[in-house]
């Protein structure tokens, strides 16, 4: 089964066989690869990672990732990836309010991460477009609950370290999950990541030098009635070379805090509840990264509402019943 690879580059002239070539994969698969996107400065950005990581520990760790998805993560073991990483959250222009980033990210590295995740926003609208048209909505349809407003989206450095065997406690490299919000973008060069084919078999994902995998979040998947599908992927020991380090780069896209996701309810829920993705977040946000919370008692991610927790059960996320894949104890 073949992995769909798109190219962008008659995205204006012939909108309407690439965008329903994007929603087809969505549907489909809820993953995808684009080429020629037109997104610029991608190597210089791994060269800022490869920069950022190779600094010792106790420099990357004078900010350790907080609620607004900013800062470091990795002086910490996990249960759900051996990997560091530097997430730069917040709505557009905000990074060098936050209270939160490294002295090292000065004024001129900020502005050139704030121009990545500017032009990873040009490519997410581009995307959410071709969905809108192809659901019989208005083509910025999508548009009004992607605003610069919060949580905004999240762009993370992420480097998975060479290891020559795996760590005795057992550790996924990363494991098998969804992601929360509408779209994310990934940058990577090295093999090792895999999807859920159509089939539900583990299925490896191309690597494309220069290319875009794209995915489904739950976030947009719950909203369009599962039109749209948000897709299990992990990273496995035996896929990632042992003898050099993995460096990737999600661009993870969120709707507005405000959003209902209720827009085409499904066929079997009957329930009038309002569900906004905040209510969602708050419960990934714990899952995720609450085990950090326990060890500084300042930090506090997301909350666990079983009202919200029971009624996600009900309407089957894409990670049904994996709600704990990310497991702290709560
Ligand atoms: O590092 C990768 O290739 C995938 C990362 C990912 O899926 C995530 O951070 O949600
Ligand atoms: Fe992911």
């Amino acid at each position: 089964m073949e992995f769909p690879v798109i190219s962008l580059k008659d995205f204006a002239v012939e909108f309407e066989r690439v965008s329903q070539e994007i929603f087809k994969a969505s549907q489909k698969w809820g993953f995808f690869i684009v080429k020629d996107h037109g997104i610029n400065g991608i190597n210089e950005m791994f060269n800022q990672a490869r920069e950022f990581f190779d600094l010792p520990m106790d420099i990357k760790c004078e900010k350790i990732l907080n609620e607004e998805t900013v800062g470091y993560d990795g002086h910490t073991t996990t249960t759900f990836a051996a990997s560091e990483g530097m997430s730069f959250g917040l709505p557009a222009g905000q990074l060098s309010k936050s209270e939160n980033i490294h002295s090292w990210w000065d004024k001129d590295k900020l502005e050139d991460i704030e121009a990545f995740k500017a032009q990873c926003n040009d490519l997410n609208l581009k995307i959410m477009s071709c969905f809108a048209v192809h659901m019989g909505l208005q083509k910025d349809f999508f548009h009004a609950s992607h605003r610069q407003v919060l949580p905004g989206n999240t762009f993370k450095l992420i480097k998975y370290p060479k290891m020559d065997e795996q760590p005795k406690d057992y550790v996924p490299r990363l494991s098998e999950h969804t992601d929360w919000g509408s779209i994310t973008l990934l940058f990577t060069e090295s093999p090792g990541l895999e999807v859920r084919d159509p089939n539900n078999q583990w299925h490896a994902v191309p690597v494309i030098p220069g290319a875009v995998t794209i995915n489904i979040g739950d976030a947009l998947s719950l909203w369009t009635g599962k039109q749209l599908k948000s897709t299990m992927h992990r990273i496995s020991w035996d896929k990632v070379p042992k003898s050099q380090d993995r460096y990737s780069m999600p661009y993870f896209v969120h709707p507005n805090f405000e959003t209902n996701l209720r827009l085409n309810a499904l066929p079997d829920d009957v329930d009038e509840e309002v569900l906004t993705y905040s209510d969602y977040y708050k419960v990934r946000l714990r899952l995720t990264w609450g085990s950090l919370e326990q060890k500084d008692a300042s930090k506090k991610f997301g909350d666990i509402d079983n009202k919200t927790l029971e009624y996600l059960s009900r309407l089957g996320v894409a990670n049904a019943g994996k709600l704990d894949s990310h497991s702290v104890s709560i």
